[in-house]
């Protein structure tokens, strides 16, 4: 460990010589008794981890000092020792930031000691945090979290940027499994909103009923079991990012209360009276057309303009294949990291495999898909058999087209897999496909195709 380099600046030379003895004890410290104020700031040069300060100086107080040494290094910790015991001065200087401010006694050497270790450990919590707050940076650094190269998601990558330099309202679409959380935490911490709290609502998942008391929030007593008071998701996100993701499973009379809150910036708590200002970037997500929502009735059209601002349509999976064999790479070398494993390839033919399925979970499904892989290969190879697509359909629509079947043999294939999906009930496939039923009975008895 590196010293911890300690200025006593104290003009009693016995009291001086007293506390260097006395913190030499600790190996780590590396003491430097120094006289006068004066000599200290001639000092500041060799950059102290810390500084004591008699408030008693014959060339300059405490205060004054205090005051230069923070100039110079801001940073610095500075513990005053004095001896006297006003309890004006001693409050003065711990507002102005002064670390501590120890009165001379006899406990005076202990109290210094304790200090010190308290000051190493919360300087140790405070690198830890700064070193976290980088990482997470980093993590939310798109270029690195977000994966892919294709032109569209390379446009993608342009409108974040433009997002997260701006305060504009955004909303994102593209179909489960794209990435549309991943890209409203990218448009989150690359803002000037990133000190500030990201907060997800996904709107789908709260019962209908609690839904307003979930953004709102209330006061005790709103209503029966409101116990305390709830601090809503609204005010959580406030000064940052308040994501709300299927945004389209809002219901109309929820939809007019969020309206008034954008436009007047302010709420009030279920049960409340009082308005509070609010103040957050609006970033929403859909896997519904909003648009066609709109005319069909079931989405406000005030709000919809309100909400669109930025708009970012991530694009499905199938329409860029450029960027699978790039995310296979990403979540494989992931998997192997996090489970301390040797790397896992995938074989030419396996990479063939992967390109012909449609993926309608998209990214998310390609990531199952490929941590099912990796756990059944051997020899750290994925080969064509290890892999199981999880929705049972093989079939891209591309390649199956591309097969040239007679539109008989094609009738045939799809009956086949829809009685397999539909637990071979008859009328239900029949109803599905809008063909008769007796089409199906009669494939079935002349054997053209087989039930489960
Ligand atoms: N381009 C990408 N690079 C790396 N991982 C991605 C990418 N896009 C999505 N993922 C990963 O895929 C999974 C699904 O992403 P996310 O939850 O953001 O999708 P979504 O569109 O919000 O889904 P849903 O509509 O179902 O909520 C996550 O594990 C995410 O990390």
């Amino acid at each position: 460990m590196l010293d911890f380099k300690i200025f006593i600046v104290e003009d009693d030379k016995w009291y001086g010589n007293l506390l260097e003895h006395y913190l030499s004890q600790n190996p780590d410290y590396e003491v430097t008794l120094i006289g006068s104020g004066k000599e200290c700031l001639a000092q500041l040069h060799r950059k102290p981890d810390l500084i004591t300060i008699d408030f008693g100086l014959p060339d300059m107080n405490g205060e004054e000092l205090y005051r230069k040494i923070k100039q110079a290094q801001p940073n610095v910790p500075v513990i005053i020792i004095s001896a006297q015991e006003k309890i004006t001065t001693a409050v003065d200087l711990l507002k102005m930031g002064a670390e501590d401010y120890l009165v001379k006694d006899e406990n005076t050497q202990q109290l210094l000691w304790k200090a010190i270790i308290r000051l190493r450990e919360n300087q140790s919590l405070k690198n830890e945090i700064t070193q976290l707050k980088a990482e997470l940076k980093t993590r939310y650094d798109y270029s690195i979290s977000i994966v892919g190269k294709s032109p569209a998601l390379q446009a993608v990558f342009r409108l974040i940027d433009k997002a997260a330099g701006s305060m504009i309202n955004v909303s994102i679409t593209g179909e489960t499994g794209t990435g549309k959380e991943l890209v409203a935490k990218a448009v989150h911490y690359n803002s000037a909103r990133s000190g500030h709290p990201y907060v997800a609502v996904n709107m789908a998942a709260i019962p209908k009923e609690l839904v307003e008391s979930e953004l709102f929030g209330y006061e005790k007593g709103a209503f029966t079991g409101a116990q305390n008071r709830k601090i809503g998701r609204f005010e959580e996100a406030n000064g940052g990012t308040l994501f709300l993701d299927e945004i389209g499973e809002m219901d109309l009379n929820i939809q007019s209360k969020l309206l008034r809150v954008l436009q007047e910036k302010e709420l009030i708590r279920l049960g409340g009276n009082s308005k509070i200002k609010l103040d957050f970037r609006l970033v929403v997500a859909t896997h519904k057309n909003l648009a066609d929502e709109v005319k069909k009735g079931n989405f406000r059209e005030d709000l919809y303009y309100r909400i669109v601002g930025l708009p970012i349509a991530l694009p499905p999976l199938r329409e860029r294949k450029d960027d699978l064999l790039l995310l296979t790479q990403f979540f494989l070398s992931n998997y192997c990291k996090e489970n301390k494993i040797p790397e896992i390839r995938v074989s030419p033919a396996g990479r063939e495999k992967l390109l012909t399925y449609n993926y309608p979970g998209n990214i998310r499904e390609l990531k199952s898909v490929i941590e099912l892989a990796a756990v059944m290969s051997e020899n750290n190879i994925i080969e064509p058999d290890d892999i199981t697509f999880l929705s049972g359909n093989n079939h891209d629509v591309d390649t199956v087209l591309n097969t040239e079947l007679t539109l008989r043999e094609y009738t045939r294939l799809i009956i086949r897999n829809y009685l397999k999906r539909y637990n071979d009930n008859v009328l239900l496939v029949a109803e599905k496909l809008d063909i008769g039923k007796s089409t199906i009975y009669k494939m079935l008895q002349t054997g053209e195709i087989e039930g489960a």
